[in-house]
């Protein structure tokens, strides 16, 4: 499954990416917000973040208006590798090298169009594993580490 939320800052440009999705036939569920009003971006942040993290789904794409705030929530949950993007070599980055699950983008700071051509770059990247994959490894490690209280 594949999940979207914003604040009412990432609320324009979350719809801009789900026509985008769209036209590429990509299912996305939408976890809100889903009016112009002020929210508080953890509680939406928290929505995806944890439904990536138990494997209820796959993929998310978080929107505040910088993107910073969503990315510090959705980070905090195990397994979630949620990636500030802001161009496209960012977005191909966060998926070759980071493998990141959840792509996180600023609804103040992005035009439609780049913020539709950010998502179609990661969503077509491919992780390249090895060295990578030790590195990740070592961000698992460390989770695990945090849990089991050795950290
Ligand atoms: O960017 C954000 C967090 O990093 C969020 O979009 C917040 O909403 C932003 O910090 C404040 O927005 P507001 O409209 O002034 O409440």
């Amino acid at each position: 499954m594949f999940l979207i939320a914003s604040d009412h800052g990432g609320l324009e440009l979350k719809e801009q990416v789900k026509a985008y999705l769209k036209q590429r036939n990509i299912e996305v569920r939408d976890l809100g917000t889903d009016n112009g009003d002020s929210v508080d971006y953890p509680d939406f942040g928290e929505r995806v973040g944890r439904a990536i993290s138990t494997g209820e789904a796959e993929k998310g794409i978080l929107i505040c208006g910088t993107g910073i705030g969503m990315s510090i929530v959705a980070n905090k949950f195990p397994g979630v590798r949620a990636a500030l993007i802001w161009d496209e070599f960012t977005a191909r980055m966060s998926k070759e090298h980071n493998n990141a699950n959840i792509i996180v983008m600023g609804g103040r700071m992005l035009s439609d169009d780049k913020a539709s051509q950010m998502v179609g770059v990661w969503l077509d990247a491919t992780f390249e594993g090895g060295r990578h994959q030790k590195r990740l490894d070592k961000i698992a490690q460390i989770e695990e580490d945090i849990r089991s209280g050795r950290l």
